[in-house]
């Protein structure tokens, strides 16, 4: 089994989509740019969203358009229907990512759909994307809880993978949104989508809202998935998620990664200046890993 692991970053859209002032443009770009700079391969830039769903990332044009993009990174931004598809496309995005969730409650709040409706808004995106040679990465939410109806079985997150699969998403990333998730449910949940979905075109997402993300990154590892979630200095939480935290900090998975002899890329202290730099931005707390270098050095 490979020894490397991608990491998608999801700091500047995830981690930014739920911050409660507005963040200057002119911070995201830097953050963007700075994340590319520390070995990352994959950064989220940001959503091609309806601005009153998520105010925050209403400056999507502006923060895409103005990226000085580095050779070797890429930069997929969220596109929820077509006309994210258009906007998204129109300042050059070559890679995004849709978004469902396995539990029907969840995605009418975030979406206002269902999970079928979500699928058909999808279809034409994903024929654009093929025809336009874009990249697709599609998210399944709350596969391990929800915050509306609880308990989702396994069964949903499994059909839905298996529906973007199917309609031709290159990668599809099961989102613990609420950080609900503990090691064998997580692992149980990964290895039977695992069955009908290609490991190598899975990603796991965790929220660390019961301190379980680590444990359950670890535990999906053993599993064999290769592509990790994540976001520096943990920043984040869907404002459709109730009471759910931030990404599990990239930072702390790239440390144990690190400790597990698994490669990245990615330059620990570097990040670590960066989770510092946006922590103080926002006024939000550190990483663990990150204080813990930034202050032994
Ligand atoms: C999906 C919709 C658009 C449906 O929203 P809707 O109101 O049902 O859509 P609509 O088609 O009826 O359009 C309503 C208005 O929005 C406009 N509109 C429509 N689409 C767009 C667009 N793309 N860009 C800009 N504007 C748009 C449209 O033009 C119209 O404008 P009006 O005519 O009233 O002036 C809305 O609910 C939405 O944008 N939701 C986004 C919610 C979101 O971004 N949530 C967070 C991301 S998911 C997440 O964080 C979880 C994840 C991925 O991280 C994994 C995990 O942790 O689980």
């Amino acid at each position: 089994m490979s020894d490397h692991v991608t990491i998608v970053e999801v700091g500047p859209r995830d981690g930014l989509q739920n911050e409660p002032y507005t963040i200057p443009t002119e911070v995201k770009i830097e953050l963007i740019e700075r994340l590319a700079d520390t070995g990352l391969g994959v950064v989220e830039a940001t959503s091609f969203v309806a601005a009153p769903a998520i105010p925050q990332l209403a400056d999507a044009e502006e923060v895409f358009g103005r990226i000085q993009r580095k050779p070797g990174v890429r930069y997929p931004v969220l596109v929820p229907n077509e006309k994210g598809y258009e906007r998204a496309r129109q300042v050059g995005a070559d890679e995004i990512a849709v978004f469902t969730a396995a539990s029907e409650a969840f995605n009418k709040k975030n979406i206002n759909c269902t999970i079928a409706e979500s699928l058909q808004r999808f279809a034409p995106v994903l024929e654009r994307a093929r025809a336009d040679g874009v990249r697709v990465r599609g998210y399944v939410s709350t596969v391990l809880g929800c915050p509306y109806q609880g308990e989702v079985p396994v069964a949903e997150v499994v059909r839905v993978a298996e529906a973007l699969h199917e309609a031709g998403c290159a990668e599809i990333s099961l989102g613990d949104t609420i950080g609900v998730g503990t090691p064998a449910k997580a692992r149980t949940m990964l290895e039977t989508v695992a069955k009908s979905v290609p490991m190598e075109q899975l990603a796991v997402h965790f929220h660390d809202t019961y301190g379980q993300a680590l444990a359950n990154i670890h535990a999906c590892l053993d599993a064999g998935v290769r592509v990790v979630d994540s976001s520096v200095a943990g920043l984040g939480g869907c404002p459709y998620a109730r009471g759910a935290t931030g990404n599990v900090a990239t930072e702390d998975v790239v440390y144990m990664l690190n400790g597990l002899g698994m490669k990245t890329g990615i330059d620990l202290m570097a990040l670590a200046r960066v989770g510092d730099w946006i922590a103080g931005e926002l006024d939000r707390p550190r990483s663990r890993t990150g204080q813990a270098i930034l202050k032994r050095s």
